[in-house]
């Protein structure tokens, strides 16, 4: 590896394995993501792409192989506020609106330079939709609210876990311009997907999991 990228790397798991109750979920694996990466995490159902994201968002731990956060041990004290996690479940308060959602979002994580609710609302084609309860959404709408976490918190590193799950035409662009967009400004981002995925940039790193 030349030392301008060892210097860059975010993630890096080396032998990472997964076992539940002595049968092993996923690898042994390596991997190692840097500032500018957009990685695929590939592999058919069961094969273990959610439980290494749910690793990823520190939710779930194995003691098995290492997983490393810019050079030290990857622990919630180190990846605090440098990872962001959309999974299947969005993460939005129902009864709230996409506005109030990115305000307790802001709270927890903070706000990146130059980012405003607002602002990031219009970037995911909400606009109008910023005070309507998230209840009231179409599905479509609600991964969108949940896309607009993205842009407003400072998090480095995105996991997106089915990304393009729910969304349209438009949808599926709005993610892939959102990634290029994260990848340019040295933003990484970990991505699971059935789909087809294409965005601008350089060609995405392949994390293989087998089922
Ligand atoms: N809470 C759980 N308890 C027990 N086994 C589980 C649990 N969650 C997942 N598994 C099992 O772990 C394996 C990996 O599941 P996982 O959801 O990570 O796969 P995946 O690659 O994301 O699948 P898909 O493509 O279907 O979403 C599967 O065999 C699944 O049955």
């Amino acid at each position: 590896m030349r030392a301008a990228e060892s210097a860059n790397v975010l993630i890096e798991a080396r032998a990472l394995t997964y076992s539940r109750q002595d049968e092993v979920v996923f690898g042994p694996i390596d991997f190692a993501i840097h500032a500018g990466d957009i990685a695929l995490i590939e592999g058919d159902n069961g094969s273990g792409k959610t439980t290494l994201m749910r690793i990823l968002t520190g939710m779930l731990h194995t003691d098995e192989g290492e997983l490393i956060f810019e050079g030290a041990p990857y622990t919630r004290d180190t990846t605090a506020g440098a990872i962001v996690f959309l999974g299947h479940h969005l993460g939005l308060k129902l009864d709230l609106s996409a506005r109030e959602n990115l305000h307790v979002a802001e709270g927890l994580y903070g706000r990146r330079d130059g980012a405003d609710p607002l602002g990031v609302l219009t970037s995911v084609g909400l606009a109008g939709y910023e005070d309507e309860p998230v209840q009231r959404l179409s599905a479509g709408q609600k991964k969108r609210a949940a896309l607009a976490r993205l842009l407003l918190v400072p998090a480095r590193v995105w996991l997106l876990d089915e990304p393009y799950a729910n969304l349209d035409r438009d949808g599926i662009a709005l993610v892939n311009r959102l990634l290029g967009e994260h990848a340019a400004r040295g933003g990484a981002a970990l991505v699971t997907s059935h789909g087809a995925v294409s965005f601008a940039g350089d060609e995405p790193r392949r994390i293989r999991l087998h089922a």
